[in-house]
């Protein structure tokens, strides 16, 4: 079953750039940049991978992308990823990047989108790989700085189909960004939001709402709520699940734990992802293969879960046929 899950044909819609960054590319973009790490080797870093929480986390996530200044390290980091979902069989990813965070450096909007855009183009002519890119806004931030970052965003719009929200969850309701929301949706922007990872049901029911999102990244909270799980059922809401992410930031205390067969067991459309894979013990295949040996799901089950992604994906319809094809055709043939 192993080796059918490696090949299976895979479709990636929770992920952050930045969340890449392997210590290796790190260090060597410090070295190209000048940048002081507070790390003596690869290893130190890899040992720092230790969480207690989303913040502890986030707050090694954000040191680690202080090396990115240039085109070239945005198209370095996106183009080592876009290796990675080569290897992992994937087939099309919608990944995040979170502007703000680099505008704090002093690194241009213009600069982040041309390096990103340049190696998903070629990733596309090479490997065939298609993609989407998501502005995600900070919810640690304010919502004025936001719709700044939004309007700054908005002459490079056709390099991005959405906007996402990401980062500290608790105390960071989505409510509180409701008129950039707005503003992205009537500009014709698909929207997603990251909900009910640490933060509770409630905060996905204001995702859905308030912020109107088509996608709720994480939701694994979703079952606190069962008014509001009977609406992500009937409205076909999908649930971008990380798996090793949950286990690492210690969302559920252990694969065993997860609350995925439960989703899945109620019928929502849950859909399988790597977030930060880098920090999180690894990319698509890992995921797939650490939830087969917690679960020992069926053929049926990872079918459905497939398909959901299918379905889930921010594409035409012509690529949506395509991709259900490559994902219909594999399980007839393996
Ligand atoms: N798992 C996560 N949750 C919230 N914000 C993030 N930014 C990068 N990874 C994240
Ligand atoms: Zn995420």
């Amino acid at each position: 079953m192993n080796a059918f899950l490696e090949s299976l044909p895979k479709i990636e819609l929770h992920l952050h750039i930045e969340g890449t960054l392997e210590p290796e590319l790190m260090f060597e973009l410090a070295r190209r940049n000048d940048v002081t790490l507070p790390f003596d080797s690869v290893e130190q870093v890899r040992q720092a991978y230790e969480f207690e929480d989303l913040q502890s986390f986030l707050n090694l996530y954000y040191q680690g992308m202080n090396v990115l200044y240039t085109e070239q390290d945005f198209f370095d980091l996106t183009a080592a990823y876009l290796k990675r979902c080569h290897d992992n069989a994937v087939m099309h990813t919608e990944l995040f990047f979170d502007p703000q965070a680099h505008l704090a450096r002093g690194v241009s909007i213009s600069t982040q989108v041309a390096g990103i855009t340049r190696a998903l183009d070629e990733a596309e002519a090479t490997y065939g790989i298609t993609s989407g890119l998501i502005l995600s806004f900070l919810r640690d931030m304010s919502e004025e700085h936001a719709l700044e970052t939004y309007e700054a965003a908005l002459p490079y719009r056709e390099h991005f189909i959405g906007v996402g929200l990401d980062s500290a969850e608790v105390g960071n309701p989505p409510e509180k960004f409701e008129r950039v929301f707005e503003r992205a949706r009537s500009d014709g922007f698909h929207v997603v939001v990251h909900a009910g990872e640490e933060g509770p049901a409630e905060y996905i029911k204001g995702a859905l709402e308030v912020l109107k999102a088509e996608r709720i990244d994480h939701g694994i909270r979703s079952l606190e709520d069962p008014e509001l799980a009977k609406t992500l059922v009937e409205r076909r809401i999908p649930l971008t699940v990380c798996p090793l992410s949950n286990v690492y930031l210690k969302t559920v205390p252990d694969m065993s734990a997860h609350p995925l067969p439960a989703l899945i067991e109620h019928g929502l459309c849950v859909t399988l992802h790597s977030d930060d894979p880098a920090y999180f013990g690894g990319y698509m295949n890992a995921n797939f293969l650490a939830v087969q040996a917690a679960f020992d799901l069926s053929r049926d089950t990872w079918r459905t879960l497939s398909l959901n992604a299918v379905e889930a994906a921010f594409v035409s319809d012509m690529r949506r046929d395509a991709l259900r094809q490559r994902i219909e055709a594999y399980f007839e043939q393996s």
